[in-house]
């Protein structure tokens, strides 16, 4: 059995304080427990020292946005992967639609930055997903695969076995249009289809393939009710504590 992981990409949101803030009202939410649901919080780089602090002693894990492949050196503004375990990562978003569309990521950088993640001892986790234009023009099954060839180029099983992957589609990214839950499973099937082909079935069977684009609670249940989609990566709604612990219970 797959473990739900239900991770909030609070992209460019929150300063210190309000990290500090809502992790702790988050803690109090869950009190109980996450109920058999991995959770995982994805602030700014700047807040991913003070999330750390706050996180000490819960389960929930932390993950960062995006991160550069080299280890050190001179890159400015970058920020490496042993920066990342040393402040506390355990997982590291890589291919957000955000970053191949604002920031010129290729699935050539990707596959570099998700090769550097295993290096290090960070589990990736890497975003596809096609446009709108790409849907409507009806390439979204040729997108999907070479987006994920790409970036998983090179990798081997048990690599591939362990990470993380999910189906984003950049036309339910903060529109408030959600892809039905058999729009989803569809993807989300295909991808599974893919990594049987790359790394074989018994791998891809264990890799958990999230869904992203407007999660909420209400939504929550029916796409986690599909057989292939294995959590969700929120972003808006993982912004105030009371939604992402509503989405993580709805996951349960
Ligand atoms: O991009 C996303 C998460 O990485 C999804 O964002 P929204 O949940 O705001 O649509």
């Amino acid at each position: 059995m797959r473990m739900p992981l239900i991770a909030g990409n609070w992209k460019m949101y929150k300063t210190v304080p309000e990290t500090v803030e809502f992790i702790n009202e988050l803690k109090k939410l869950l009190a109980g427990g996450t109920g058999g649901v991995e959770v995982v919080l994805c602030p700014p780089h700047t807040s991913l020292g003070a999330a750390a602090q706050a996180l000490a002693g819960s389960d929930i894990n932390l993950a960062a946005q995006n991160m550069y492949w080299e280890e050190q050196g001179a890159f400015t503004g970058e920020i490496s992967p042993p920066m990342l375990r040393e402040i506390g990562c355990k997982y590291v978003i890589l291919g957000h639609s955000e970053r191949r569309q604002y920031f010129g990521e290729t699935d050539e950088t990707v596959n570099k930055k998700v090769k550097a993640a295993f290096k290090h001892g960070l589990i990736p986790i890497v975003c596809v997903g096609e446009t709108l234009e790409q849907r409507e023009s009806g390439v979204t099954e040729k997108v999907i695969d070479t987006q994920v060839r790409g970036a998983l180029a090179g990798l081997d099983r048990t690599q591939t076995a362990s990470l993380v992957m999910a189906y984003e589609p950049v036309w339910a990214i903060g529109t408030g249009r959600t892809a039905s839950d058999d729009d989803a499973q569809k993807v989300n099937g295909l991808i599974r289809g893919l990594l049987a082909e790359v790394a074989g079935r018994e791998a891809a069977e264990k890799v958990r393939i999230q869904y992203g684009g407007s999660v909420k609670p209400e939504n929550t249940a029916g796409l986690m009710g599909k057989p292939d989609i294995d959590g969700a990566l929120v972003g808006g709604a993982s912004l105030k504590p009371d939604s992402f612990a509503g989405i993580i219970k709805a996951a349960r």
